[in-house]
């Protein structure tokens, strides 16, 4: 069993494949082996959270997802627990495992029983309500205990999905067990990971159940960008050079915050034309930054990050970066002016150089001609239609950032957290996935690496310190 930390990438597989290394990893291993693995795994991982629990309810549900939980309440009560079952199950109904799992937990003497916890009273709880099989919104029994497992003061453990929670998507489409911890079985599970999946999830665990098969993944969770020195004898130009442009009247500050972000991830010059034509902005805080006319760049020697505060201006501009500029980020204004202009949309699908959408989910919504409850229904088919749309690599912001190419199963950003829902961020996070193009990472790997360096340094964020967009920028070093 493995706790899941973003220290390195997982392969995560969707229902359909998981339902397929199921079969075969039950006609290998034999029938109710597999349920008694993960009955086995659930109370071993119940018994390490809360070593010291006496009073553990468990809800169990009317499929093998209430299987496992029957077969973990056997385990704790030979092990001196005292777990009190809720079964929602119909015996004439039952599948040969969970039936199994059932009789060996009466055989234990497991009590069963209907009435609801003393929620203050119970030292943990445990979700086996519904796993893969959550098939629609619960109402009644079922929808009263989600209610009780998400009021009870105990930790609550999920087996294999927090119920409610869909394995592909991350949605929710009903009531949900938000849980503390949850032990994913045979597979992880991209919904685990973005969506409302991080929040409904908490800690994931993983239990492969079996030793070796595999099947195709749906989707990887990405680990961290390799380690890379800086070469003692490198200089500037050695890094690269960025450009932001950006910054319409009243909102220079973006291209600043951009711009800071590239340099402090260690592009060599980073260069702000900005759309404000009004005056020179010498940003006192990071005089390092050339400051340049829109006309004035070099865009084919550029790693570009364009948007970042462009208001309506930067559409104008968009035709010259799309067709000549060397690496691009297409971020916020720029993606808006896209959306809206069908030329602009066949340069940017004729472009051959490579480059970068970092929409978040209205901005995808926008460039997808759809709404961003549809995009967030399905993140990752929302990304790789894009990707798809536009050939181009597509980073979707939001809980679990989804990044995905043409041809490519998409990754899931490990990292960040709710500090990071700020103003400004996502201008920072334009200037580091420029910083990685300039240096010259593929628009795929300074995707990936941009946005797990961004969210690492939220979850390293010293607790008493405000996570403001210009600090983020700095401490990208
Ligand atoms: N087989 C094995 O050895 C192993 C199995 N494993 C475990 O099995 C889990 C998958 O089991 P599963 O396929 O039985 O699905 P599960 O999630 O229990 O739910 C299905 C039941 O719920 C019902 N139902 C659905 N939605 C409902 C709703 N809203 N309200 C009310 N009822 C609803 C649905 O009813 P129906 O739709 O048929 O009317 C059906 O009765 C998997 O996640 C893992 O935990 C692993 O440990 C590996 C070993
Ligand atoms: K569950």
């Amino acid at each position: 069993m493995h706790p899941i930390t973003p220290e390195r990438a997982w392969a995560l597989h969707g229902s359909a494949a998981t339902r397929q290394l199921e079969a075969r990893a039950i006609a290998a291993a034999g029938p109710h082996v597999l349920m008694q693995r993960a009955g086995l795994a659930t109370a071993r991982l119940a018994l390490a959270l809360a070593p010291h629990a006496r009073q553990v309810w468990i809800a169990c549900g009317p499929g093998n997802n209430g299987g496992d939980g029957l077969e973990a309440a056997m385990h704790l009560q030979h092990w001196g627990k005292r777990p009190r079952v809720r079964w929602l199950g119909d015996e004439q109904r039952l599948a040969p495992d969970a039936a199994a799992s059932l009789a060996r937990a009466r055989a234990a003497g497991v009590l069963f029983t209907d009435a609801m916890p003393e929620l203050q009273s119970q030292d943990l709880a445990i979700d086996a309500l519904l796993g893969l099989g959550n098939a629609r919104a619960a109402t009644g029994d079922l929808a009263a205990c989600i209610a009780a497992l998400n009021a009870s003061a105990a930790p609550v453990l999920a087996i294999d999905l927090p119920t409610g929670l869909a394995a592909d998507t991350g949605q929710a489409h009903g009531p949900a067990v938000r849980a503390r911890h949850t032990l994913s079985l045979l597979t992880l599970k991209p919904g685990l990971f973005t969506g409302m999946g991080r929040d409904l999830a908490g800690q994931v665990w993983f239990d492969a159940l079996q030793d070796g098969d595999t099947v195709p993944s749906d989707a990887t969770l990405a680990g961290p960008p390799p380690a890379r020195a800086r070469a003692h004898a490198s200089h500037k130009g050695s890094y690269g050079d960025v450009a932001v442009l950006g910054g319409a009247p009243g909102m220079r500050g973006a291209a600043v915050l951009a711009a800071s972000a590239a340099l402090h991830a260690g592009a060599g010059r980073v260069y702000v034309a900005a759309l404000d034509a009004g005056t020179v902005d010498l940003a006192a805080d990071a005089p390092e930054l050339m400051w340049r006319a829109p006309p004035e760049l070099a865009l084919a020697r550029l790693a570009v990050a364009c948007g970042c505060g462009g208001g309506p201006q930067v559409a104008a501009w968009l035709p010259r970066v799309l067709a000549e500029a060397a690496q691009l980020v297409l971020d916020a204004d720029a993606l808006n002016a896209v959306a809206a202009d069908t030329g602009l949309q066949d340069a940017l699908r004729w472009r051959a150089q490579p480059t970068v959408l970092t929409p978040h989910p209205l901005e995808a919504a926008r460039l997808l001609g759809s709404s961003t409850t549809a995009v967030q229904a399905d993140r990752l088919a929302a990304a790789r239609a894009l990707a798809a749309r536009f050939g181009a690599v597509v980073l979707l912001k939001g809980s679990g950032t989804v990044v995905t190419e043409p041809g490519r199963a998409p990754a899931i950003n490990p990292t960040g957290n709710a500090r990071l829902a700020t103003a400004g961020t996502g201008d920072v996070l334009a200037g580091f996935v420029a910083a990685h193009l300039a240096a010259g990472s593929t628009a795929w790997e300074a995707a990936c690496h941009a946005a797990y360096a961004h969210g690492a340094l939220a979850d390293t964020w010293p607790a008493g310190r405000a996570l403001t967009a210009s600090a983020l920028a700095r401490a990208a070093a």
